[in-house]
């Protein structure tokens, strides 16, 4: 984990056009690298984003500078796709699933990393916000933090933002949307945001596990029955990569638009 972080910081602590060859455009590249979203909100965050597994199809794309990137990040890569599956198996089971249920799939599964840079934040310029509230895609988000700065909130609570404390050692987990739809809404995906620290600057290293890109994800059919009517449609990855564009000015979680209008 410390490894993870050092080579996050190193990479971001590279000359400004060294990063900026990872730029690019399209939000489907293996890699890429960006010093600003297009919510209006994100304003101070610059971030790489790579897919990792199966490692070895994707860590060719990756960054060769700084030149421990690829060891580093590989070997924490791989721990956390495996720490995902052992998390899964026991959701699964505790949804009442099968615990082969979806084993294979997530072998073969979604691992996207996005590496999150949030520099010193300066509240007199009311910059607060680091990263506006979202929720993620896939099953589970495994998500290792530098410093404070990550906050959730209960669907319940009316904005109010709790503070996820950073324990040196500790990462923090939570639910996507897929997690959401598979467990036919017995489960919801968290809304969080990122904050920014006025006294340091942050690092966060996020972990997304689901399905293949292009597997579609609907409600487990052992969740549906007549009192529990199946209430989202299937989607997948790609679907949530066609959706993001569109969401940017009225922000709503991705499952919210897959919800099966019960009327
Ligand atoms: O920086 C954080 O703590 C949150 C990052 C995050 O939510 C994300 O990358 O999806
Ligand atoms: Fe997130």
């Amino acid at each position: 984990m410390d490894d993870a972080l050092e080579a996050a910081s190193e990479f971001f602590d590279m000359p400004a056009e060294r990063k900026a060859a990872f730029a690019c455009a399209d939000i489907r590249s293996p890699v890429r690298y960006d010093t600003s979203s297009k919510d209006g909100i994100s304003k101070a965050r610059s971030f790489l984003k790579h897919y990792a597994n199966p490692l070895d199809h994707w860590v060719d794309s990756w960054p060769t500078q700084p030149a421990t990137y690829r060891k580093k990040m590989g070997t924490y890569a791989v721990e956390i796709q495996r720490l995902s599956i052992q998390l899964m198996g026991a959701i699964v089971q505790g949804l009442g699933l099968c615990p082969m249920h979806l084993q294979e799939k997530l072998g073969a599964g979604l691992q996207f990393m996005a590496l999150n840079n949030y520099p010193q934040g300066s509240s007199r310029a009311g910059d607060t916000v680091g990263l506006a509230p979202h929720s993620d895609i896939g099953f589970i988000t495994i998500l290792l933090q530098s410093s404070p700065g990550l906050e959730v909130t209960h669907h319940d609570d009316g904005g109010v933002w709790t503070p996820v404390p950073a324990i040196p050692g500790a990462l923090h987990v939570h639910l996507g949307d897929h997690l959401e739809v598979l467990s036919n809404g017995r489960l919801r995906s968290l809304l969080h945001r990122a904050i920014l620290n006025t006294d340091e600057e942050r690092i966060s290293i996020a972990s997304i596990h689901g399905a293949a890109i292009d597997e579609k994800v609907g409600c487990a059919e052992e969740l549906v029955d007549e009192r529990h009517p199946r209430m989202y449609r299937e989607s997948s990855f790609h679907d949530f990569l066609d959706f993001l564009p569109t969401n940017v000015k009225a922000y709503r979680r991705f499952v919210e638009t897959l919800k099966i209008d019960s009327a």
